[in-house]
């Protein structure tokens, strides 16, 4: 609260005398509220005059001169030095805090028309996003974007099969059975808890529970139609998964189908599902659905004439935002694509990139892009820098970006080189609106893959989309019909540690980024791009040493746990 007083003030009421004040100029501005007093000096400073602002609760015990000290830089001196920074080179200093943790609100906008409840994204790559990483992305309050390194039909099955799913995780459906089968063995109801009886439509008509065929000896014998409970309950596939863990606990019932408007089985919610849900836990914020009730989800395509095609493909699929997955995203493939997109679907958000500098970004917000991806080069499989000497630090690249796209109210992704939850507290404070992560989310139980061992850990396959392998997977079309036939990679393959559940540490995750917001004293992402753009918000570059220091150091042995 006092922090938004004092930039509104700050906004409104510049001191008068600014320029002609040579420097530690100080003196009270407003009593502003009861108990805190403000004091404002100006500054000297090349290119323009700046202001910075000490604040203190009781100023009468406080030596007047100590709350006037100019301490670390604003964002805009910091990052116009020529240098490039990434994350770990620069440090916020802590600010005011009068809030708790949990009053940090971390909704936010992916594009100008798509709002999450958390500011997490996860990458289109091959070993981060198919459906189950979508849908529990989408169960946690953010989104996934499922990658294009497949077919347009692979693709668009990946989208149905999120929109047909009501749990945040994807499980298979029972087997269908229509009413003159016969459920011949145990083994036909595989996992599941029961076996469905549905008409040719797909509409069902009842099941056949598996303890009641086990308890019918003339079970195998007689056709499904016998054994089924017809007009089984089930829920709306509107139903979110609180309403339908109700309903399963007031009907006292072990399993019940969601099905859809034609009566259509999309999904069978069981005890066990429950209770596993609700092992995990929680920050308490909506799930990403639309009117629905359906998770949504993006997709992304590339700039080739095909990519129209496939484009069609995922809008029927019901795709509910793309991104255009480039490195270089500021080419004129790219902006014909977005005037495309804007052309054939005004409903649809397009996301542009990859962009790291304001002249990228102002081109394709020019375009009428919705959305920015910011980063080149710094993701965890990337070496376009070291291949293609282009790219820029990625704490320099969101600050850039943000602030020009901020003029156009276009949210922007800070993509790649998420290690830690402070990397993402940086990179939400630098102006981004979300951040994109795939090393962060592979291995996670959601990545595509099987687990694997490798000298002892268990660990899952993790690539970039410009390695030689991915390349060859699925993209040749893209890098083979270049102009040039020559493929060079600009990225790795390697394999990431066993993380567990996203719906597991992304929770803990979220909640450490909301006590860094809370050390800077600010209680949402809007607050703290107030803070970050009127030089409120002071950092610093940390040099090697206080890396190191930043760091667990000086012990023989440790164990880094988060939670
Ligand atoms: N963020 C990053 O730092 C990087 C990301 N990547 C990832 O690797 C994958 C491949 O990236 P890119 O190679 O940049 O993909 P891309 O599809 O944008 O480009 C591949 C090549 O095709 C050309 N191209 C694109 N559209 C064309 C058209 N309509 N007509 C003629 N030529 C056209 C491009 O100029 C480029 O030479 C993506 O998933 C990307 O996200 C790769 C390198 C760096
Ligand atoms: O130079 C690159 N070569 C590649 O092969 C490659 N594949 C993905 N990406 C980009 O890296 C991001 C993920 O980075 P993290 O693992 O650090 O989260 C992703 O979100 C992409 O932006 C690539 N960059
Ligand atoms: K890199």
């Amino acid at each position: 609260m006092i922090r938004e007083t004092l930039i509104n003030f700050l906004n409104k009421k510049k001191p008068r005398k600014e320029k002609k004040r040579e420097t530690h100029q100080t003196g009270p501005v407003s009593n502003l509220c009861n108990s805190t007093t403000f004091y404002i000096k100006t500054h000297r400073q090349n290119p323009k005059p700046s202001i910075s602002l000490s604040l203190s609760l009781s100023p009468s015990t406080m030596d007047f001169d100590k709350l006037c000290i100019d301490d670390g830089f604003a964002a805009d001196r910091l990052f116009n030095q020529g240098f490039s920074y990434t994350y770990d080179d620069v440090i916020f200093l802590p600010h005011f805090i009068d809030f708790p943790t949990d009053a940090v609100d971390l909704r936010t906008n992916l594009t100008r028309n798509l709002s999450l409840s958390l500011p997490i994204v996860s990458s289109p790559m091959d070993t981060v996003t198919e459906s189950s990483m979508a849908v529990s992305m989408a169960s946690l309050g953010g989104i996934g974007i499922l990658h294009y390194n497949n077919t347009p039909s692979e693709q668009s099955s990946l989208i149905r099969s999120v929109k047909s799913r009501r749990l945040p995780f994807i499980t298979d459906l029972p087997p269908s059975v229509s009413p003159s089968d016969q459920i011949s063995s145990a083994d036909d109801f595989g996992s599941s808890p029961c076996v469905l009886v549905t008409a040719e439509s797909g509409r069902l008509l009842g099941f056949v529970a598996r303890s009641d065929w086990e308890a019918r000896s003339d079970a195998r014998d007689a056709p499904a139609k016998d054994l089924m409970r017809p007009s089984p309950p089930s829920v709306t596939a509107s139903c979110d998964f609180e309403r339908t863990a109700e309903f399963l606990a007031r009907e006292a019932l072990d399993f019940v189908p969601t099905v859809d408007d034609d009566g259509v089985v999309v999904d069978l919610v069981t005890k066990g599902d429950v209770e596993r849900v609700r092992r995990h836990p929680r920050l308490g914020v909506p799930p990403t659905v639309g009117e629905d009730g359906r998770f949504l989800v993006g997709a992304a395509v590339g700039t080739r004439e095909e990519d129209k095609r496939r484009l069609e493909e995922l809008v029927k699929a019901g795709a509910d935002v793309v991104v255009l997955d480039s490195s270089q995203g500021n080419s004129i493939y790219q902006i014909e694509m977005i005037k495309h997109v804007k052309r054939t679907y005004p409903g649809l958000d397009v996301i542009g990139g990859n962009v790291v500098t304001a002249y990228q970004a102002e081109n394709l917000i020019q375009a009428g892009v919705d959305g920015l991806r910011v980063g080149m080069g710094s993701g965890s499989i990337c070496t376009t820098q070291e291949v293609c000497a282009v790219g820029r630090g990625q704490a320099t690249a969101v600050y850039k970006v943000a602030s020009i796209a901020a003029r156009s109210g276009v949210p922007v992704i800070a993509d790649g080189g998420i290690g830690n939850s402070g990397h993402i507290v940086k990179a939400l404070v630098l102006g981004a609106s979300t951040v994109m992560m795939g090393s962060f989310l592979a291995g996670s139980h959601e990545a595509p893959g099987v687990y694997e061992f490798r000298d002892g850990s268990r660990v899952k396959k993790y690539r970039g989309m410009g390695s030689l392998e991915a390349m060859k997977k699925g993209s040749d079309a893209r890098y083979l019909g270049d102009t040039s036939k020559l493929k060079v990679a600009q990225g790795v393959v390697g394999a990431v540690a066993d993380k567990g559940s996203t719906l597991n540490f992304i929770p803990y995750t979220m909640h450490a980024v909301k006590q860094g917001f809370q050390d800077l004293g600010a209680s949402s992402l809007k607050s703290a791009h107030d803070l970050l753009r009127s030089s409120v918000l002071r950092l610093e570059v940390r040099s090697g040493a206080a890396q190191v220091e930043g760091g667990v150091h000086g012990l023989v042995k440790y164990e880094k746990k988060l939670f």
